[in-house]
């Protein structure tokens, strides 16, 4: 049984750099609370300057849960802590209610952060959450899925979730809470049977071994993902180009590559970019293309990306079919998944509609030698442009000299979540597409700090 308030708040935020401050996402539970607490000690002893906001989504499911977000209202005035209620006040689906709640929670916490000025939320996930979740995954197979949850993860390419209690126990928690004399909630979800969660947290509770297991399971697929990391960004270096917005070349080379591990998962990256999607495509089929593409020659579509194989290369772009119908610009927006649209002034009358068939008569740049003129057209037409009154006002450009509207490249599979077990392959893909570069993460921060000051 760990000691009564044995939990040394200092240890636990070490690694991070918290900067201006942080969100603390508390509900009010009892891994919450305790991460509350924690961090008001270490802001009050390390970072009095610091701000330290506590957020609480009222999910509005249950009768209970406005009250619930008023107690934790009021401990935090107890603890001096700034505090916000904020409703997930949208209609909910009768179907995925979980996944979209948690969706929203996510969306409605890196909201208050931002309009707090901040750029961190903390979470209070357990080692007991992260056993749960790799005994859930294991159950579905999801190999990689196995590492669990990353420590930091980047949302929407702006806000840090972090996760500094992943190594703690629940039960140590609770003794901590309990040796301050504070309680918490018991959300009577946690113990709804009808849910996954719960199930395996009864079963767990009962296999302390088995317990262990999991978490030694989730660190060696955890270290395996950050290698395979670096060997896949070394591959995007290496072999991957941009001739033109829209269309990724891999070298000829890349198809002998040795690392053939590293070379599928800068496939299914790069495919899952030029396509706009979030999910990465399927592994065995990603095997498949990658198997046939000694040959030289030949033409596949998967992720709505057209693979092209030709003697200069192997091109990846948009496949025609399925992209978005004229809309008008919405400032913040993604288009296809594949842009992110920005605009100043008003463009009344105007729309975005793919480029379409202004690309034939667009002259290839003299650069593009060695890029097949179909490949760049095919390419082109699939990009985003300007119209008004059904006349081509141009493609539209990432920003330079400030044109009204504009398109920066999103690398697609991280632009939502990006775990921090990916973070050097998606800096790689952002370089190559023109993405925004990533942020640096306040964990890695930390660590070149530390690291300099030894050199
Ligand atoms: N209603 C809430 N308000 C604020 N923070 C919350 C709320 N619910 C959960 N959180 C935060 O998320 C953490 C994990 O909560 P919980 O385990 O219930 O979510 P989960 O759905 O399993 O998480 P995830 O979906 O991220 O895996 C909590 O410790 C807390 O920090």
């Amino acid at each position: 049984m760990p000691e009564a308030g044995s939990l040394p708040a200092a240890s636990l935020f070490s690694q991070i750099d918290f900067g201006q401050g942080a969100v603390a996402a508390v509900s009010g539970g009892s891994d919450s609370t305790a991460l509350l607490v924690l961090l008001k000690d270490h802001f009050d002893r390390f970072l009095p300057s610091a701000r330290l906001l506590a957020v609480t989504v009222d999910h509005a499911l249950r009768p209970a849960s406005a009250e619930e977000a008023q107690a934790v209202a009021r401990l935090c005035a107890r603890l001096g802590v700034a505090h916000r209620t904020v409703v997930w006040g949208e209609p909910k689906p009768s179907v995925g209610l979980p996944a979209a709640a948690r969706e929203a929670r996510y969306r409605l916490l890196a909201d208050a952060a931002r309009s707090a000025g901040l750029n961190i939320v903390l979470t209070a996930h357990t080692a007991d959450d992260q056993a749960e979740t790799v005994f859930m995954r294991q159950a579905r197979q999801e190999g990689r899925g196995l590492a669990g949850m990353a420590p930091a993860t980047l949302y929407d390419g702006n806000v840090w979730l972090l996760r500094p209690l992943l190594g703690e126990r629940r039960s140590a928690l609770r003794v901590f809470l309990t040796s301050r004399g504070l309680g918490w909630i018991d959300d009577p979800t946690n113990l709804d049977i009808a849910f996954e969660r719960p199930r395996v947290r009864a079963t767990l509770a009962e296999d302390e071994g088995r317990f262990e297991d999991l978490l030694a399971v989730a660190a060696a697929v955890g270290r395996e993902r950050e290698d395979l990391d670096r060997r896949t960004a070394i591959l995007v270096e290496r072999h991957a180009t941009r001739p033109a917005r829209g269309l990724i070349r891999l070298d000829p080379a890349f198809a002998v590559d040795t690392d053939r591990e590293a070379a599928l998962h800068v496939l299914r990256i790069l495919l899952a970019t030029a396509g706009g999607t979030s999910f990465l495509p399927d592994e065995g089929r990603v095997a498949e293309l990658y198997a046939a593409l000694s040959p030289g020659k030949g033409r596949a579509t998967l992720s709505r990306t057209v693979m092209d194989v030709r003697r200069a290369g192997i091109f990846l772009y948009r496949e025609a079919r399925g992209l978005p119908e004229p809309s008008s610009p919405v400032d913040g927006s993604l288009w296809d998944g594949r842009y992110r649209i920005t605009f100043r002034d008003d463009v009344s009358g105007s729309v975005i509609a793919p480029f379409g068939r202004q690309a034939h008569s667009t002259v290839a740049d003299p650069e593009l030698a060695g890029v097949p003129e179909s490949v760049f057209r095919t390419a082109c037409a699939a990009e985003p442009a300007l119209w008004r009154n059904n006349s081509c006002l141009g493609l539209l450009k990432s920003g330079k000299g400030s044109p009204t509207v504009t398109a920066v490249p999103v690398v697609a599979p991280f632009a939502h979540f990006l775990p921090a077990f990916d973070l050097r392959v998606a800096g790689a893909a952002s370089a190559l597409v023109g993405a925004s570069s990533i942020p640096i993460s306040p964990l890695s921060l930390r660590k070149n700090v530390k690291a300099s000051a030894n050199a």
